[in-house]
């Protein structure tokens, strides 16, 4: 596939290859995008900013329901490419798909809510206006293991606050981001409006940090990355939005519908084999109910299909890479090694047809194994225990990250006051799938900052402004 850059495509002879992580074989090709590449692409974003940024709301809103509606005609096609380059099963890509398009619509009517405000001055001879602007050209980064919602989490606000936007994608995951802007150029993006470049990440990130044109920087992916694109952004005192990692704690109280929380513990643990930011990571359950809730999770994971992800029965697709496969493996055997007990599951040794994880329970757990302290990434639920809810609090802190958490419990009096003791961005109560372009998403601490979706999702892409009249 090609990139598009002024609202036409460009190939390259320098290509960087697209893997099927079931197969494992090249699908595909992209350009690894040249400096003229970069530079053309941050010219005709900044052209078409100056454009687009005085165009009304009412034009921008019927520009992102056109996308929309594009992207609804072509949900299948871009399920089955999403599934063919990340390894996610058919049915979750086209859940993603839909999920995606949800931030197109909602963002397509909160361009038409970006309220002013009128402010009673202190000087009678005054009068205050204030006003909202949108903040220019815009550098999404996105991540691997959402190839579309991560771009339109982004792209949407961005155009609905009259930004216009350079994209480079991952380049495990390139195919649905290019096909999704070729789709935007079918529903009338304006040429210029929606660049997408592919390549070199860290060549491509400098040269678009270092162009003081670009004034927003609005990245999703891990906090270390996070962290180096931080500092880079400084030099030019980029606007920045950050989406990173999470270690989310699963907490279930002694009085826990245990039905609810198993289901809530699959929902929020195996999506995507384990590969998503809010994925909950550490479980800490009730002594009083350990037994039973491990008792009955079992019978559930052993109704989850390992398999390709283009089988309609499949449950858990391949992870990644074979990176991925080597830290959630270490993650098992570190557990083990330590006194965890392996309840069901376990690594797949034959990696010839993917890098595969079976859905896997650990029983025993503390607090210094690695998979109670960093991000696993796979499909792997450790199960430590507590005995008073001070505790689970505690421990569940008792990390760098703060993006999602989830909570059990029927007392609604102690939800709430459990879960505002919580220092996570993203509160699960009773429910193991909180996200939803309705909802501010995002998180604290290392967990990055900003928020995408949600009333809240277009503000970081606008900025604030006054005018002070003298009568
Ligand atoms: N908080 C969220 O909303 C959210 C959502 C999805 C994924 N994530 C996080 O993302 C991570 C997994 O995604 P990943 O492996 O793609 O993350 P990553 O940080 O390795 O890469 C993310 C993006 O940054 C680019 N990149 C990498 N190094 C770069 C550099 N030096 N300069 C410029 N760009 C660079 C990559 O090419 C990719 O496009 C996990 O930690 C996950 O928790 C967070
Ligand atoms: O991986 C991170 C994604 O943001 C998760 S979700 O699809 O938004 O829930």
């Amino acid at each position: 596939m090609e990139i598009i850059i002024n609202g036409e495509k460009r190939g390259a002879d320098n290509v960087i290859e697209v893997i099927n992580p079931f197969t494992q074989r090249v699908i595909d090709t992209v350009p690894n995008a040249s400096e003229e590449d970069l530079r053309d692409a941050v010219d005709s974003a900044h052209r078409a900013f100056m454009k687009w940024k005085v165009e009304s709301a009412d034009t921008r809103a019927a520009f992102l329901m056109n996308w929309f509606q594009v992207i609804q005609i072509h949900k299948e096609e871009l399920a089955e490419l999403m599934t063919m380059e990340q390894g996610k099963p058919l049915k979750e890509a086209l859940g993603e798909i839909t999920y995606a398009n949800s931030y197109i619509s909602w963002f397509a009517e909160e361009a038409k809510r970006i309220y002013g405000q009128t402010i009673p001055a202190s000087s009678p001879g005054k009068r205050i206006f204030v006003q909202k602007q949108p903040v220019g050209v815009v550098a999404a980064i996105t991540p691997w293991n959402f190839p579309a919602a991560m771009i339109t989490r982004k792209v949407a606000p961005a155009i609905a606050a009259g930004c216009s936007v350079v994209i480079k994608p991952a380049e495990e995951t390139p195919l649905t981001a290019l096909r999704l802007v070729e789709l935007a150029h079918e529903a009338g993006a304006p040429a210029g409006l929606i660049n997408i470049v592919t390549g070199d990440a860290e060549r491509i990130g400098d040269t678009l940090l270092g162009d003081e044109r670009v004034r927003k920087l609005s990245f999703t992916g891990s906090t270390e990355v996070g962290k180096l694109l931080m500092k880079k952004s400084a030099d030019t005192m980029k606007r920045i939005s950050l989406e990173l990692g999470g270690q989310a704690p699963f907490i279930v109280l002694s009085d826990a519908d245990l039905d609810k929380a198993v289901a809530g513990a699959i929902a929020s643990k195996f999506r995507n084999a384990g590969q998503t930011c809010i994925c909950s990571n550490r479980f800490y359950v009730h002594h009083s109910i350990a037994e039973s809730f491990t008792s009955k999770l079992k019978e559930a994971v052993a109704e989850l299909r390992v398999g390709d992800g283009l089988d309609q029965e499949t449950d858990i697709g391949p992870l990644i890479d074979e990176g991925a496969y080597d830290k959630v493996k270490r993650h098992i055997d570190n557990a083990v090694e330590n006194g965890a007990s392996l309840v069901v599951g376990g690594v797949v040794d034959d990696t010839s047809q993917g890098y595969f994880v079976e859905p896997t329970i650990l029983s025993g757990a503390e607090d210094d194994m690695l998979c109670m302290t960093e991000e696993t990434f796979g499909p792997v639920l450790p199960i430590a225990t507590f005995e008073d809810e001070e505790e689970a609090i505690a421990r569940a802190n008792d990390t760098p990250f703060g993006l999602s958490a989830y909570l059990f419990t029927q007392d609604i009096s102690k939800a709430v006051r459990l879960s505002e003791q919580l220092e996570y961005g993203i509160i699960g109560l009773n429910d193991g799938a909180p996200s939803a372009a309705q909802a501010p998403f995002g998180g604290m601490k290392e967990s990055g900052m900003g928020r995408e979706g949600g009333p809240q999702g277009i503000e970081e892409y606008l900025e604030t402004k006054y005018l002070s009249l003298g009568l």
